[in-house]
């Protein structure tokens, strides 16, 4: 494609993404569908330039407030992914010109907005939490995120995916605190690979990785997997049962669950029951009321530990949001834990850096439940022989009662847990 077309697309797809009327990989994919004749290269161009634009949306809002041309056009110039030489044949003298004055800009003159580039409502919650961490915080949630692969140890080892995947011209280390990880540099066509074709690996953050290996599936038990969603951690679950009792996949969409079945197909899992509920009062959930050994609360939350995948995220999510959901995630994990039998493990788990989501809700499930006794969560990992376990572990009473892990401390997206056992 000629520069300056490329460049029109990625101004166009700008456009679109900042609407945010949807989630910004929703606009990219039907944006791709729409336009099936975009090669691979371009394809990465455009994408890259949209999630440059939203990570660094402050910055790049400000420096176009002088230059000319539409808004959409100078932004997609500023996030521009390519070569600087690419981009310039693109573009006019004018252009050219205020893109220097643009890149001479010296980061000390810069706000601190268009540093951190985060809606004033996250700063003060993100401050409290990290203090001094959190320049680097802010750093690690502008870049992209790795790509981390969980090696399904049903039917393949780590040591030998690592091999095949070099093998393919796909360099990997193993992740350092999940046993199943695999790290892979840059962002290879994974599914053209053999080992993912034959189910022996699955995108999976080693964060989701660690929320999986917390809950300890053993052979024969009954579990349920209540936010089940496209089935990452079900998967994993699955796998560390191996492939034995009866695990409920659970969520309230339907179309959420149909995407578990190819990759239930691919993993050779024959334990996995996935299942639509209307609600988390649904009658199914009812009727197998302390009938089970685990379950897994993954809960619909605000996202906000994934902004180096989802940067839109920081700007279609508000105070309001989190309030709604706060309520949500309060009713399904009191719903969820009415599952477990006198004995039985209950983990909650978020995606989200946000107290209130996090330990906010984990105490008053504390509080209201006595009959629940709350783990260390630092404890549990050592036990588990998680490399550096407290290290991933805050809060309660030891300070390591908490799963919590943040990007730039662990490389991973940020995530919490917490978990329980039902009294016997
Ligand atoms: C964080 S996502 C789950 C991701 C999934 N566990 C994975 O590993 O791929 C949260 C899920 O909760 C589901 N959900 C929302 N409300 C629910 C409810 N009341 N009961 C069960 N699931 C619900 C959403 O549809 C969404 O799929």
């Amino acid at each position: 494609m000629h520069p300056k077309a490329l460049l029109d697309a990625c101004a166009e797809l700008v456009r679109l993404t900042l609407q945010f009327e949807h989630p910004a990989d929703a606009v990219v994919s039907r944006y791709f569908r729409d336009h099936r004749s975009l090669g691979p290269r371009e394809r990465a161009t455009l994408a890259e330039t949209a999630y440059t634009v939203l990570r660094k949306k402050l910055l790049f809002e400000q420096l176009a407030r002088s230059g000319s041309g539409p808004r959409e056009r100078r932004l997609a110039i500023l996030g521009f992914h390519g070569p600087r030489d690419f981009l310039k044949s693109a573009l006019s003298d004018t252009e050219k010109n205020w893109l220097d004055q643009c890149d001479a800009v010296p980061p000390s003159d810069l706000l601190e907005p268009h540093r951190h580039n985060l809606p004033d409502w996250l700063v003060q919650p993100l401050r409290r939490q990290v203090g001094e961490g959190f320049w680097a915080l802010a750093d690690s949630l502008a870049q992209p995120a790795p790509l981390d692969l969980r090696v399904n140890d049903l039917n393949a080892r780590r040591a030998d995916v690592q091999k095949e995947l070099a093998k393919a011209g796909i360099p990997a280390v193993p992740t350092p605190y999940s046993p199943w990880g695999l790290r892979v540099d840059g962002k290879p066509a994974l599914t053209k690979v053999d080992a993912f074709a034959r189910g022996a690996v699955e995108v999976q953050d080693e964060g989701s990785q660690l929320l999986a290996l917390l809950l300890q599936p053993r052979r024969g038990e009954m579990v349920v997997d209540f936010c089940a969603g496209a089935g990452g951690k079900t998967l994993a679950i699955g796998a560390a049962m191996r492939s034995t009792g009866r695990l409920y996949a659970f969520d309230v969409s339907a179309h959420r669950l149909d995407a578990l079945k190819p990759r239930l197909a691919r993993s050779g899992l024959s334990n996995v029951h996935p299942a639509a509920i209307a609600h988390e009062r649904d009658e199914r959930i009812k009727r197998l009321a302390g009938k089970i050994d685990r379950v897994l609360v993954d809960a619909p939350c605000s996202g906000l530990g994934t902004l180096r995948r989802n940067p839109d995220l920081k700007w279609r999510q508000s105070p309001h949001a989190i309030q709604e959901l706060v309520a949500k995630q309060t009713a399904i994990l009191q719903s969820a834990s009415r599952l477990l039998k006198p004995g039985g493990r209950l983990v909650y788990a978020t995606c989200s850096i946000l107290p209130e989501e996090n330990e906010g809700i984990a105490e008053a499930f504390s509080a209201a439940h006595s009959d629940f006794v709350a783990e260390d969560v630092g404890a549990l990992l050592e036990q588990l022989k998680v490399e550096g376990a407290a290290g991933l572990c805050s809060g309660g009473a030891s300070g390591t009662g908490y799963l919590r892990l943040w990007p730039h401390l662990h490389h991973t997206d940020g995530f919490f847990a917490a978990v329980w056992t039902r009294k016997g």
